[in-house]
């Protein structure tokens, strides 16, 4: 076995006695990294940065980031993360090994497992090597304290340098990460100029440009009271046409994070955030999740009650489906045989409201479905010269091929030579649509600034936007068990293979409702097997769920 020196020894031997793992604890990488009350979550973190500075080794020195943010969660909560170099989520390769890290019971445990997963990836350590991670937080009270915790864990692989990018939404760090390992601008400054003048170009390129009425122009922001408000507010006045009110702002004294605010309180309760009320009724509103990686909209509805219209990530989805294949039917005819051949494709989850599915297919288009979790819609979008992904709750962006974008850049240097063609202003317009979404992850900034560009251009109210199709009523409910991994499913999380006699359960239930459709899983974020039931009606949809979910607690055993 390779060794790793003293010093390195020592390092790992070091990092691991300052934190160590509590009897009885255990974590799990699960879907979107290592979460738990933040005050519980040191031992994960100091590993997580071990792990992190191993990545990077492993990919010759590339940048790695490390991001300390429990998202939507409560704000006792915390969490880390680890983006890989090319700005995305952590390869599901290293998942293993980071539990089992994590969950290393003694300091000598935790040096064998390094040095024998060194070995297994050909990573050699504690000589010559560098490795740098960048590392961020959202503004949790235990952030500060983690985010110190993290570069001891970093500190822990000789040679790498931990590089403290700030209080940052998550979809920040993301892009920061990918651009350095680019050779690109990376700072946070360069981040804001680059959405701001794609938002800005993309305002130019609308056809017939009239302007904009007032009321269209207003916007109020839901920010969570996390760190996308923050942000928000810093480039507000650089964003033309639009009258941007932050409401839950995230500023000393306004609120508590994700309480009773966000996205996923918005998108789940389907209910006003605090703050909101009669006086918005009519004004398009915007809510963003605690780390500002998910984006929703809504519209009070009226003046007595708190429920909203809802846009989830599926009709944000749509409707830049809807943008971008218009540019593409201008550019190419609707035979797709001309000047840019494009394979499209859209990425949903089970999740997706089965009349956004329903929708898209109508339009024309390949819907493909994966499990949960933007690694996997992430991964499969790549697969395509554009593709489209959004989970329903609103995480999602537009990934443009890098091979697709070259070609895209020299059609638009040719069509140049027609300046203001419909092609040309339809080949640009697709070019400041690839540099204002992110291209490394969901970005509730960077995506409400597509949606407000694509509705100015189709001259679009928020009701238009509503009226795409009519989502059908649905129902989530979680039920606690025993052991949730004892469900094991397939078909991109559609079906159960395991417990057996479950699936006819449901397959029976679901016949009962017209459009009833319904699936459990078992969630990759919290202790609980979650059914979800869709039918034609809100009664149809809530009775579907319970009668699945009772199942489950007989069959797995309710806890
Ligand atoms: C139904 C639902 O919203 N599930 C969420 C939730 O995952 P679960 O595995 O369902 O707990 O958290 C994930 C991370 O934020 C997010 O990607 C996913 O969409
Ligand atoms: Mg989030």
């Amino acid at each position: 076995m390779a060794d790793p020196g003293d010093e390195q020894r020592a390092a790992l031997l070091a990092a691991a006695s300052l934190f160590p793992v509590p009897d009885g604890a255990t974590f799990s990488y699960g879907t979107a990294g290592f979460r738990a009350d933040g005050s519980t979550m040191a031992p994960a973190v100091c590993r997580a940065g071990i792990v992190a500075a191993l990545r990077s080794v492993k990919l010759g020195g590339a940048a790695v980031g490390l991001v300390i943010t429990a998202s939507h969660n409560p704000v006792g909560d915390n969490g880390v993360k680890i983006v890989d170099a090319d700005g995305g989520m952590m390869s599901q390769a290293w998942e293993p090994f980071s539990d089992a890290l994590a969950n290393a019971p003694t300091p000598n445990t935790l040096l064998q497992l390094v040095i024998q997963f060194a070995k297994d990836e050909g990573i050699t350590l504690g000589g010559g090597h560098s490795a740098q991670v960048l590392l961020a937080r959202d503004t949790r009270p235990t952030g500060e304290y983690l985010l110190d915790v993290a570069t001891k864990g970093i500190s822990a692989i000789v040679g790498s340098v931990a590089l403290d990018m700030g209080i940052l939404t998550t979809p920040q760090l993301h892009w920061m990460v990918r651009n350095k390992n680019r050779g690109l601008k990376a700072s946070e400054a360069d981040y804001f100029t680059q959405i701001t003048e794609s938002f800005r170009h993309l305002l130019e390129l609308t056809p017939d440009d009239k302007g904009i009425d007032e009321l269209n122009e207003k916007l109020i922001v839901d920010g969570a009271n996390g760190i996308g408000g923050l942000k928000l507010e810093q480039i507000k006045p650089n964003l033309a046409r639009l009258n941007i009110l932050v409401r839950n702002s995230g500023k000393e004294g306004d609120g508590i994070l994700n309480e009773r605010c966000g996205a996923d309180f918005v998108q789940k309760e389907k209910v006003l955030p605090l703050g909101f009320g009669p006086n918005d009724v009519g004004v398009r509103c915007a809510s963003f999740d605690g780390d500002a990686d998910r984006l929703v909209y809504f519209h009070v509805t009226s003046l007595s009650k708190t429920s909203v219209d809802l846009v989830d990530g599926d009709k944000i989805l749509s409707l830049f489906v809807l943008f971008i294949r218009e540019q593409l039917d201008i550019i190419n005819g609707k035979d797709n045989k001309g000047l840019l051949p494009t394979r499209f494709g859209v990425v949903q989850t089970a999740y997706a409201n089965g009349a956004s599915t329903e929708f898209l297919k109508n339009i024309g288009l390949e819907v493909v479905f994966t499990s949960t979790g933007v690694k996997y819609l992430h991964k499969k979008a790549l697969e395509y010269d554009i593709g489209v992904y959004f989970e329903a709750n609103g995480h999602g962006t537009v990934l443009f091929n890098d091979e697709f974008v070259s070609r895209l850049e020299s059609l638009t240097a040719r069509l140049s030579e027609a300046a203001g063609s419909p092609q040309h202003q339809a080949a640009l317009r697709l070019v400041a649509t690839s540099q204002l979404i992110n291209q490394a992850v969901g970005d509730a900034i960077s995506g409400m600034l597509l949606v407000e560009a694509v509705l100015q251009h189709k001259r679009w109210s928020f009701q238009n936007w509503c009226d795409l199709y009519t989502d059908l009523p649905s129902k989530q409910l979680k039920v606690k068990v025993k052991d949730r991994t004892s469900i094991v499913t397939t078909d991109a999380e559609r079906k159960v293979c395991q417990p057996s006699g479950l699936q006819e359960l449901i397959d029976k239930e679901v016949v009962n409702y017209s459009h009833g459709r319904c699936f459990v899983r078992p969630s990759g974020t919290e202790d609980v097997v979650r059914v979800y039931a869709e039918a034609s009606t809100v009664e149809a949809a809530d009775s579907l769920a319970k009668s699945v979910a009772h199942h489950v607690e007989r069959i797995l055993g309710f806890c």
